[in-house]
């Protein structure tokens, strides 16, 4: 057995890995608002997670893992939407317009993340299902004296918990000083923060001992997680941006509310994925969808490859010349694998690199080492450790084996065109190349192809039957 070893946040320092049932290892991401298409960097924890599962599951076992990841569909924007819709005509309760978005926005969700090779988590609560028991929680911190009502709302009471700043280190001074905070006259300290607040009437709300409302972000990951893994587990991740306040905030509701417990073991927290040095994210407007790239032709497996490719811990850009290279990577391992069985068991070098705080960078070099030394069985089973030539994952490149025919044959018809000085047909060939996105040079050496970002397989497939041979 390996010895894991994980940077958690709240200590700052990189621990062994020690669970607290080997038999039941227990893990919480906090999961999307889904109100929209996840862009690229929203992708980055999953996948981080993802590895870390399939780790936790190698060491452990397959059924010793429980890994929860929740949708957050209590928001503004997503009423937003819903309420968009309905000015815009449709005849849908506000209720029912909402579940609409949310539905297709978790269709989406899925379908994008399936098609990174992530693996489903084994629970995905959506808080709208868990608000029983935010406002049981919330009820008993008020017991507690950790949280007061005002004003139909009800507040967490900061200064009541001394340990309120130790994930991000900073004193409830420093983070006033250092915040946005919302002022609010009836709050009793600027960093209190919202466990309840009133819901209007044309807006989704609950009933409560506090009047119809719904309940706060923080509260939510609290509420569901204890629920799902108990107040007491192992793990708990997200990205870096939600260090503080969210994760400040659910730590000090569930000790709070569940004195001696403990919360999480351990605080992980992925970097961000940056656009120019900055944060993608949709405020900023700098993003793209994980569904853009795909629909680009970008394969889930290539997008998979270069976000492993930089540590979890480091920010990253994307760039196209990391697809590019992930894919030609990719590309040549499927052939070495291609109708070969997988070793029993991955590489130590790389379960080694993945156990020294998931490093990644470091396992991808272990696979090209094997793949160096042509140990096609062992490539195989490692690169399936980091999700990597999974089964069917390999199918894009064998559309492409079917476009090299086309493209081929087009490249001939093209000749004979010349040849026979019909440059109509041979400039037709020429335009139909730029369309589907193949990138042609005439060379000393004859012709070169290569397939762009944009290349429409359907498209050259029409050129091809009409102008192939
Ligand atoms: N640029 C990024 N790089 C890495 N992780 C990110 C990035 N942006 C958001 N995340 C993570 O994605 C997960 C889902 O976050 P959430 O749904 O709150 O994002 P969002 O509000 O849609 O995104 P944004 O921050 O763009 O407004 C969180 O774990 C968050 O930390
Ligand atoms: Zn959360």
């Amino acid at each position: 057995m390996t010895q894991i070893r994980l940077t958690n946040t709240r200590t700052r320092r990189k621990e062994e890995f020690v669970p607290i049932d080997p038999a039941n290892v227990r893990l919480y991401l906090c999961g999307p608002t889904v109100y929209d298409r996840a862009h690229l960097g929203n992708a980055r924890p999953v996948l981080v997670f993802d590895l870390l599962v399939r780790l936790l599951r190698h060491e452990y076992g397959d059924r010793a893992v429980t890994y929860v990841r929740n949708f957050t569909d209590v928001d503004d924007k997503i009423n937003a939407e819903a309420q968009r819709r309905r000015a815009a005509g449709s005849d849908l309760s506000l209720e029912a317009l909402i579940a609409e978005r949310t539905e297709e926005t978790i269709g989406w969700y899925h379908a994008d993340m399936d098609a990174l090779g992530a693996a489903r988590p084994d629970h995905e609560p959506r808080a709208t299902a868990y608000v029983g028991q935010m406002i049981a929680m919330t009820a008993d911190l008020i017991a507690k004296g950790h949280a007061y009502e005002a004003e139909g709302h009800v507040l967490f009471d900061v200064r009541s918990f001394p340990d309120y700043g130790t994930l991000s280190g900073r004193s409830v001074d420093d983070m006033i000083a250092g915040a946005r905070v919302e002022v609010a006259p009836f709050k009793r300290d600027p960093m209190d923060f919202v466990l309840w607040k009133p819901s209007s009437d044309d807006l989704p709300g609950w009933d409560s001992p506090w009047g119809r409302g719904r309940p706060g972000w923080h509260i939510e990951c609290s509420a569901m997680s204890a629920a799902l893994l108990g107040p007491h587990f192992d793990i708990h991740g997200g990205g870096i941006d939600l260090q503080f306040p969210h994760h400040e905030n659910e730590i000090a509701q569930s000790c709070c509310a569940h004195p001696g417990a403990g919360f999480a073991n351990v605080w992980l927290h992925n970097e961000m994925l940056q656009v120019e040095g900055k944060k993608m994210s949709k405020s900023l407007g700098n993003f793209f969808t994980v569904r853009d790239l795909l629909d680009r032709g970008v394969p889930g497996e290539v997008i998979r490859f270069v976000m492993l490719s930089t540590h979890y811990r480091k920010p990253m850009d994307w760039t196209e010349a990391k697809a590019q290279e992930a894919e030609a990577v990719l590309r040549r391992w499927h052939g070495l694998v291609a109708g070969i069985e997988p070793a029993t068991s991955p590489a130590p070098a790389l379960i080694e690199a993945l156990a020294d705080d998931l490093n990644a960078a470091g396992a991808i070099a272990a696979l090209h080492d094997l793949a160096g030394r042509g140990d096609a069985e062992t490539l195989l089973a490692s690169a399936r450790m980091l999700g990597l030539l999974l089964p069917g994952m390999g199918d894009w490149t064998q559309a492409d084996a079917g476009a090299a025919g086309q493209i081929e044959a087009l490249l001939a018809a093209r000749l004979a065109a010349r040849q026979a000085r019909d440059f109509a047909r041979a400039d037709a060939i020429r335009d139909g190349f730029a369309a589907a996105g193949v990138e042609v040079k005439d060379t000393a050496k004859g012709p070169e192809w290569s397939l762009a970002a944009g290349f429409d397989p359907a498209r050259l497939a029409d050129l091809a039957r009409t102008h192939g041979t």
